[in-house]
């Protein structure tokens, strides 16, 4: 999978950047603010239908525009001929995006076509935030191979909201029918989705944990389990046995919207032991097990864009994750760094192709 030109108009601080890529290594370097990281979530765009960094589309148009226009040119490997990917926003109006200039229908059918994963500093999340970032990773790594999981997702969570909606009732209004009918929709969604993230979740920790050991050379012991209240009960049974604490509550206390992923390092929680340099070599060693993951159960090798990463990682760390990405293995790269040197480093390694740019509020030249 190759993104061969990238146009962007006006998003976020980038008003015209066009772009001819190389197949294996693109280094963006320039200081803080200048527009790094928007250039490589443009190309997060391009595949997931929206910003990594800002959920709120009128907020990725660039300030003083009403406009916002993002197109890649991709190929893809074993078809002849390009794809074209087309992304435009207008200000209080519905977002197009196109492929080959036929508009999709649903935005959820383009998930997966182009296969990306990003790593950056906000990943941090995944392992400091609330219970709901580990479960968007698992959902974001399925969805993009399994298109049923995504579906099966969308309908779960119409049903809880719906059920949500009817808990939140005064008792006499509460139509019980109804509320078991979105319980009997979440039930069989439910156990579909918990199967699928304990599968993906078993045959994920042995890549992580391989991973985490080649970056940190070390005796560390990283792991996860994953925690699920549908482990040891019927979903459908414990959804009528919670009823009525859930109208107290006035919300969903059972399902997989409950589920946790448990990240332990030497078997104490990373969230609380880890120090920052572990905490980014266990959030790397995430991804880069993902990627391996849709490597293996996709068509296509995966995109992959590192957004600023070396910093705060000891230099065998960072040595180790050059070696990593540079294998045969992975195939066309985005990298951003404030340090020029951090390029130079992972450049020496490698005979492949490579393009150095200038990043300088939001304009991209070739680096001199
Ligand atoms: N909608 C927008 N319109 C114009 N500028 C924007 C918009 N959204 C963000 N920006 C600007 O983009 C800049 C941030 O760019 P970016 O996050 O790509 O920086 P960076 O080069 O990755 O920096 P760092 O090294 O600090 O991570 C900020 O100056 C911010 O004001």
């Amino acid at each position: 999978m190759t993104l061969k030109h990238l146009s962007i108009i006006n998003y976020k601080n980038l008003a015209q950047v066009e772009l001819e890529l190389s197949p294996k290594i693109n280094c963006f370097v320039g200081n803080n603010g200048m527009g790094k990281t928007n250039l490589l979530d443009a190309v997060y765009y391009l595949s997931f239908c929206r910003s990594y960094t800002n959920p709120v589309d009128s907020q990725i148009i660039k300030h003083d525009a009403d406009v916002c226009m993002l197109q890649g040119r991709y190929e893809l490997e074993g078809q002849d001929g390009e794809e074209e990917i087309y992304c435009g926003l207008r200000r209080r109006q519905k977002k197009q995006f196109k492929r080959n200039k036929k508009e999709y229908e649903k935005l959820s059918d383009h998930i997966g076509f182009i296969p990306l994963v990003m790593i950056s500093p906000a990943d941090i999340e995944i392992i400091q935030g609330g219970s709901e970032e580990r479960r968007k990773f698992m959902d974001m790594a399925i969805s993009q191979f399994d298109k049923a999981y995504m579906h099966a997702l969308i309908r779960y969570n119409n049903a809880l909201q719906q059920r949500n909606a009817t808990l939140k009732m005064d008792d006499n209004e509460i139509d019980f029918t109804l509320l078991e009918l979105w319980e009997d929709q979440m039930a069989g969604e439910g156990e579909l989705i918990f199967e699928k993230r304990q599968a993906f979740v078993k045959e994920f920790i042995p890549v992580f944990d391989e991973f985490y050991k080649r970056i940190s050379l070390s005796n560390e012991k990283a792991t996860f389990d994953y925690v699920s209240q549908l482990r040891e009960n019927n979903f459908r049974e414990a959804l009528r046995q919670t009823r009525r604490r859930d109208i107290a509550v006035g919300h969903t206390t059972t399902g997989i919207h409950r589920d946790e992923l448990e990240m332990l390092l030497d078997g104490f929680p990373i969230k609380k032991v880890g120090s920052q340099g572990q905490n980014k070599t266990y959030f790397v060693s995430m991804k880069l097990a993902q990627f391996h993951y849709l490597l293996k159960t996709g068509k296509r090798t995966p995109i992959l864009l590192l957004d600023d990463i070396f910093d705060r990682l000891d230099a065998y760390r960072v040595e180790e994750i050059v070696k990593l990405v540079s294998s045969n293995e992975f195939g066309q790269i985005f990298i951003s760094d404030t340090n020029r040197g951090s390029f130079d480093k992972i450049l020496e390694r490698i005979n492949n192709s490579h393009h150095i740019y200038s990043v300088k509020d939001g304009e991209i030249t070739v680096y001199a």
